[in-house]
Formats: C-alpha cells, structure tokens, sequence
C-alpha cells in the first residue's frame, strides 16, 4: 500500500457483495476519471469522505446518476487515511473509469485562492471606501480546443460559491449553452452550486415548477449558430452588449461587484487577438488565466504590454482531458435541448405543445457572413416548413410592434422555443414551449440550432 500524499497508487476496491457494485477509494489528491457514453447511465455515491466534481462538492450517501458525459471526481483532502469512497453500479463495459494521481487541481486551487484574495481585497475596499467602489477580478480563461476551459470555469464558479462570491460568469462559447440553449451567449450570476447531474454539467435555468438545485437566472444574447465563425461580426457585437450589461450588473450589484466574472471562451489563438483584445475591453478584463499554452501567453504579454493593470498567468493542462468528437459535442447539445424543455430523471417539466399563427408575429433570421454584405443584421425570415421544421426559434423582449430587424441586435433572449412541424398550407407552426402560457407577441428570430424531438 503507497502513502497518501506520496505518490498514492490508484485502487480500485472489488466487489462490495452486491451484484454489479464496486466500491472505489480515491487518495487525496487523486481524481478518479469516468466517460459515461450518452445512452449509458452510471449511478454512484460518495459513502465517506469528500469528493467533487470540477469543484462541486457531492452530497454523501445520496446516488447520483449521470449520462453522456467525460468527468472526473476529485478527492481533495485525506479523509481518515484514504477513505475518500464511492460505490459506483458498473453493469456497462461501455464505461471508461480509472484513477489517476496525476492531478492539476492542486494548481487550479491555487488559482482560485489568488482570485478569491483579489475579491476580498475589493470588498473590503468597498466597505471602506463606498464612494470609490471597485470591482472584483474580472477572469479571462483562453486556449485550445479541448484544454479544459470549461472545466476550469465550472470549478472556479464552485469555489467561489463555497467561499460565499456571487461571481457573474459568462460564456462566450455558443456551442455550449449555459443555463440556455447551444446558440446563445449567456452571462449568469452564480450564487448557489451547480448541478452535476445535468446534461452539461452546469444545470437548469428558471423553470414553472421545482427544482433540486436553485435556477440560475441568465441574461442570454442570441448569436444564432455554434461556430463563431459563422458571423463573427454579429458574434463581436454580441459578446461587446453582453459585456454592456454584465458591466452595468457589477455597478448595481454589490455582491457581483465583489464577486467578479469568470468568462469561458472558445477555443482562441493568437490569431484570433481581435477577438480576444475586444473581449479583454468589453468586459474590462484584468486577469487572463492561459491553459496550458506557454507560446500563446507570451504572445499575448507582447500584444497587451501597453496594459499595465492587466495580469496573463498560465496554468497547466490536465492530463484527464478527452478528445471529444463532432459527433459526442452533437449529441450533448440535443441532450441539453431535451432537458431544457422536459427536464431530467430528478426534474420532470411539463412543456406545452400549442400552434401559433405566423401572420401574427415576426420571424426574423439570422445570417452567414458569407451570404450578406453587411453581417451586422437579422433579416426577415420567410416561413416555410424548409426552413423552420425542427428548429428552435428564439423569442427576444422586443414586442412585435417595433418594425425594424436592426432593434434586434441590442435586445434579450426572453426564452426559446422548438418548431415541430410548419403547416405550408394554413400558416401555423407548431411550436413546443418550456412551460404552459400565452405565447408572447414579441419579435422571433430562427436560429440554425436544429434539433429532432
Ligand atoms: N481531469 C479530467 N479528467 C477527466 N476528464 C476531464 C478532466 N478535465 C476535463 N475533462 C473533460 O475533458 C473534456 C474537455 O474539457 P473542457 O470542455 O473543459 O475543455 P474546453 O477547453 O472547454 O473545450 P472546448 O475548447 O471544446 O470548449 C470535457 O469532457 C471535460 O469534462
């Protein structure tokens, strides 16, 4: 048996007697890594000690399912000698798990202490000084595809919810969704923990019945695609009216004040300085945290030297990390629309099918920089059964009465909606809303998000 602390071996306990259980001990330190294909359910709980999942601390003696996903739980701290357990019920061969030593989370903690430090040196600023109030860390977190942004995001969140911030995060990667719907940019302010359960990792949104885990409320931008460079135009500009209102949040919130943001991005390299630089100024950036990318931080140190109140710090990449194809990205986003309308094994919702009439509302579209001169805009859509079947249309704060599609750049997303079926012949569409209720007279935009129910 190794030493905990030094160079513990990883150990799986056998079978505890019961078919199909295994009992797991994962040393301080060590992180215990699954992947769960979508389809397949892995069902386990923490019986001792204490184990997370990307910061997310995990409730003891209460099973956990999850599904479609490559995670890791983490055991931070000795409990009696290594006793960090989970049993997990393990009837799949299709389920990758292992233990691992070789962590990076001892850095990420790190990190987080650095930027919780800069938090407390804000509050107590503020409470001196409220007539000169300053803001908390504003975190940037860029790098490659697949390099663990995401990841360092939710347990930067986590930590933060334990150490009592509110900070606002944000994402910038419209592929993912967060509390909304792939296709959107969201800014969130977290207050309470996350759900680990859910299809991302991250957990519901406002719903019309209860939920295990408090709803996070998100102010949602719709960019419309899940690439970035589908309109990057359209894309900068958005990111820049969400930066507006995270910004004018922090001025009339004095816990996000002191809370900061943490901001996930897609994957950006220097190539992409613009990019980056306009984020970096929208959201008055004062940390970027690089993963795991010696060259782009140096980089990125040449191009901002004129920034002096700007810290680039690198962490390390996690050995953990997965390749994630096309196809597993794809089906994780149907997973999240799923939920967003019916909820999940914990959280059954009751969305609600109705017809609508187009020649009542406004339907606009959004664009590819290729097909437009000017990218800047969302154009008339013509409806059409082509163009709307099985699509998710986005319903904006804009009432219908306002006649120009340029007001549709600076407004919200209200909430989504899935067109099932468009009647060419009667001018209906049949539409899936989240939860029963009049369906808004506001200006709609189709978004390219498709989705077969
Ligand atoms: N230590 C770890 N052990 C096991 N899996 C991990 C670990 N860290 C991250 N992962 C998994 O690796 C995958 C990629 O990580 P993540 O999504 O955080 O990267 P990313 O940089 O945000 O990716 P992208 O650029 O595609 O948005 C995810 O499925 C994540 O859950």
């Amino acid at each position: 048996m190794s030493i905990p602390g030094f160079g513990a071996e990883a150990q799986v306990y056998s079978e505890t007697g019961s078919k199909g259980l295994v009992e797991v001990a994962i040393p301080e330190g060590s992180e215990w890594r699954i992947e769960v294909p979508h389809k397949t359910i892995l069902k386990f709980k923490v019986t001792e000690g204490v184990a997370e999942i990307f910061g997310t601390e995990l409730p003891i003696n209460v099973e956990l399912q999850i599904s479609g996903t490559k995670t890791m739980v983490y055991a931070p701290i000795i409990y009696e000698t290594f006793k960090n357990k989970t049993v997990m019920s393990n009837e799949s061969e299709e389920i990758v798990e292992y233990l691992s030593n070789d962590s990076v989370m001892a850095n990420y903690i790190n990190l987080h202490l650095v930027v919780e430090a800069m938090r407390q040196q804000v509050s107590d600023n503020n409470i001196l000084n409220p007539t000169e109030l300053q803001s908390g860390p504003r975190v940037l977190i860029v790098g490659n595809g697949n390099s663990g942004k995401t990841s360092l995001a939710k347990l930067l969140s986590a930590y933060a919810i334990k150490s009592d911030s509110t900070p606002v995060l944000v994402n910038l990667n419209p592929r993912d969704g967060v509390f909304s719907l792939p296709g959107s940019l969201t800014a969130t302010p977290i207050s309470d923990s996350l759900d680990v359960e859910s299809a991302n990792g991250w957990g519901f949104t406002t719903t019309s019945g209860s939920l295990f885990h408090n709803p996070k409320q998100p102010i949602v931008k719709n960019y419309g695609f899940v690439d970035v460079n589908e309109n990057l135009d359209l894309y900068k500009y958005q990111v820049s009216k969400l930066g507006v209102t995270v910004l004018s949040r922090l001025e009339e919130d004095i816990a996000c004040r002191n809370g900061g943001v943490i901001i996930d991005t897609p994957a950006l390299g220097i190539k992409d300085f613009t990019v980056i630089e306009n984020i970096v100024s929208d959201f008055e950036v004062n940390l970027i945290v690089v993963l795991g990318n010696e060259r782009l931080m140096i980089d990125l140190k040449k191009r901002f030297k004129h920034k002096s109140a700007l810290q680039i710090v690198k962490v390390p990449k996690s050995e953990g990390l997965v390749e994630v194809d096309e196809a597993f990205i794809r089906r994780t986003q149907e997973e999240s629309i799923k939920e967003y309308f019916n909820g999940n094994y914990k959280t059954r919702l009751s969305p609600f099918k109705t017809d609508i009439d187009v020649n009542d509302h406004t339907i606009y579209k959004c664009v590819l920089s290729s097909d437009v001169n000017s990218a800047l805009s969302f154009l008339p859509a013509e409806p059409s059964s082509s163009n709307l079947d099985n699509s998710i249309l986005a319903i904006t704060q804009l009432p219908s009465t306002h006649k120009s599609g340029r007001e549709l750049l600076n407004t919200s997303i209200l909430g989504y909606v899935h067109v099932s079926k468009f009647d060419d012949a009667k001018g209906k569409i049949k539409v899936l809303l989240p939860f029963p209720g009049g369906f808004p007279r506001n200006m709609l935009i189709s978004t390219n998000i498709g989705f077969n129910e």
